[in-house]
């Protein structure tokens, strides 16, 4: 290397463990892998209609404390238990967060939220939880946002998310194009749901670029394709959850040759970022489910022990089970939310 012109930027690097290492210390035992394969199945048949229930991805707006993740875990268990005839509830496991400019980029980047970065922790701890997750038959949705730490925790995931802020990427749709999971892409934060379409559509294609694999060497990767893509709308300026938006976007995706069911964010734009507005948005949506189910895969919702958020700080100076990204919802609420959906949802059941 070219000392004067290389890595005049750089101010470290220091080598990782590679994903194959990690699976030594922390592996997925095989009868969870078949588990997380048949709700993979499940999510995809709810996605191309050949299942009238509801997806429900619902959870923190971000992981920062395991421990708090996992009580929350055993709660919503219960209703995934109780509701499962109407609804696949999937537990939202955000471990890498997107910013608008800076901030806290999640559990894997910065494990211990003081600049640190040890993120070899951080993956440690995430892959930790999705195990004890899947060791509880709780599925897991994660949103990829980079393009290699996902090696180190895919094959654990059950539903994969593209945020707003990546979904016109060629990146983030090549990866979306390999992954085993189905994957919602956004619309973008300006509101234009034609990139998302048009992600959809990449990502079913198959795709040829470079990534590491599970020992951490460089390697030409050829996808197949993901059929099974589809489109979250998340509002942009306005909320788009109505009908009429909906009913734009699944046309407009048609007629590009897609008609996988639509989820709706119920979060972020589509509450104007007031967590308690989601509820509204779910009622809403429940209430036109009876007409607008064959269009309607399912929703997303913040929602964490504590209602709100904080701001970040040092881990004992935390509210236990508040989150320090967007504002959630309570847990009483949590089960209204649940409660308004399954009902809705179970009139359609057959
Ligand atoms: O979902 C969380 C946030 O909305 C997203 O990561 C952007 O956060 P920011 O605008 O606070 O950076
Ligand atoms: C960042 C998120 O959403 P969006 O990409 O819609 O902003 C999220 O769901 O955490």
């Amino acid at each position: 290397m070219n000392n004067a012109t290389s890595d005049v930027r750089i101010d470290s690097i220091v080598a990782m463990q590679s994903p194959a290492e990690l699976f030594v210390e922390l592996p997925l035992h095989i009868d969870h892998a078949g588990i997380i394969t048949q709700t993979r199945r499940d999510i995809a048949d709810i996605i191309h209609g050949r299942n009238s229930r509801q997806l429900v991805v619902i959870g923190p707006c971000s992981i920062h404390d395991p421990v708090a993740a996992l009580e929350y875990a055993h709660k919503l268990q219960v209703l995934r238990e109780q509701y499962s005839d109407s609804l696949e509830i999937v537990m939202r496991v955000y471990f890498e967060k997107p910013r608008t400019t800076i901030g806290w980029k999640g559990l894997i980047n910065d494990p211990h939220m003081d600049n640190s970065f040890q993120i070899d922790e951080g993956l440690f701890m995430a892959r930790k939880l999705l195990l004890d997750l899947a060791q509880m038959h709780m599925p897991a949705g994660c949103e990829f946002l980079d393009a290699v730490t996902g090696q180190y925790y895919a094959d654990t995931v059950s539903w994969g998310a593209i945020g707003a802020r990546t979904t016109e990427s060629q990146v983030h749709r090549e990866i979306a194009s390999g992954l085993s999971c189905p994957v919602g892409f956004k619309n973008a934060t300006s509101g234009d749901v034609g990139i998302a379409i048009d992600a959809i559509q990449a990502a079913s294609h198959p795709h040829a670029f470079l990534s590491p694999t599970e020992e951490g060497r460089i390697a030409l990767f050829k996808t197949k394709g993901n059929e099974d893509a589809h489109l979250i709308l998340r509002g942009g300026p306005t909320p788009n959850y109505d009908s009429q938006s909906l009913r734009d976007a699944y046309d407009r995706q048609v007629a590009q040759g897609f008609n996988q069911r639509i989820m709706i964010d119920c979060s972020h734009a589509n509450s104007q970022k007031d967590h308690k507005r989601q509820i509204e948005v779910v009622t809403d949506v429940a209430a036109r489910l009876s007409s607008e189910a064959s269009m309607i895969a399912g929703v997303m919702i913040e929602s964490h022990l504590v209602e709100g958020k904080q701001s970040i700080g040092s881990p004992e100076s935390l509210n236990y089970g508040q989150s320090i990204t967007d504002a959630c919802l309570g847990w009483e609420d949590t089960e209204r939310t649940l409660e308004i959906l399954a009902e809705a949802s179970s009139r359609l059941q057959h």
